[in-house]
């Protein structure tokens, strides 16, 4: 068995008063794709965030690739290797998609290094062709592809991801789940996806997590779990 590279162990937060996680605990493995599923308003989110540094746990720890960076701020995590891409994208209208492209390079501290452009238009062609468009004028779909090379540009060891597929074609879907698939069997970097559609996250996966309020209340590997135990997790 692989290694982990994140391991979450009781984590809590909130909203001011409003208590979100409950003390979640998770692993992802080196080069896999782990995945949180459940519906809307348990946490996903938040637990990204919390990952990310965006909210302050109030209880637990996170430790990647054996270090305690749970009071860390979100920049010395993006230089420590982790990339966050927030649902909705956010990436920036007014600016051309290579522009975008360096703000990734931003985040990690590192404003002299390089795209790795060919690394990134292999993987996007699509980014290539439109490098000097800008974000706004890009369908939602080129969009999250936008946000996901961004996300790569610093060289990444742990990839966040809430909701890729968020109102996109089932084409492009496919496409970012093939390249989610390469990137950490061909690569190794490690994919923490947070989805809510079984059929994109089932391919993809190599193990699950459920979460209800909070909490996680289930898991498993891909391999083990038929469609149907899916659709009852999630149900739940
Ligand atoms: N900034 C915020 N301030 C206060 N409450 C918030 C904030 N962000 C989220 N919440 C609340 O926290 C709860 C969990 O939200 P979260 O977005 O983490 O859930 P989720 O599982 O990702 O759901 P979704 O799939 O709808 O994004 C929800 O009740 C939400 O209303």
């Amino acid at each position: 068995m692989s290694e982990s590279i994140l391991r979450i162990h009781g984590l809590s937060s909130a909203y001011g008063q409003s208590t979100i996680l409950w003390g979640t605990t998770l692993e992802v493995k080196q080069g896999t794709v782990t995945t949180i599923m459940g519906r809307n308003g348990v946490g996903k989110t938040t637990l990204l965030k919390t990952i990310m540094g965006l909210v302050t746990p109030k209880s637990g720890t996170i430790e990647y690739r054996g270090q305690d960076i749970t009071a860390l701020p979100p920049y010395q995590k993006s230089r420590m290797g982790i990339a966050y891409v927030p649902q909705g994208r956010e990436i920036i209208p007014k600016l051309t998609v290579y522009e975008n492209l360096k703000l990734g390079l931003e985040a990690v501290g590192d404003r002299k290094a390089k795209i790795p452009e060919d690394e990134i238009y292999t993987m996007f062609p699509i980014l290539k062709e439109f490098r000097k468009r800008l974000g706004g004028n890009l369908s939602g779909g080129q969009q999250q592809q936008l946000a996901i090379a961004r996300a790569l540009t610093g060289r990444p060891s742990l990839l966040l991801l809430d909701e890729p597929t968020e109102g996109i074609q089932p084409s492009i879907s496919q496409e970012i789940g093939q390249i989610l698939r390469k990137l950490a069997k061909e690569q190794g970097i490690s994919v923490l996806l947070v989805e809510q559609k079984i059929d994109f996250a089932r391919p993809v996966t190599d193990y699950f997590y459920f979460m209800n309020r909070g909490v996680v209340v289930s898991e498993g590997s891909s391999d083990e779990m038929s469609m149907e135990e899916l659709q009852n997790h999630i149900s739940l």
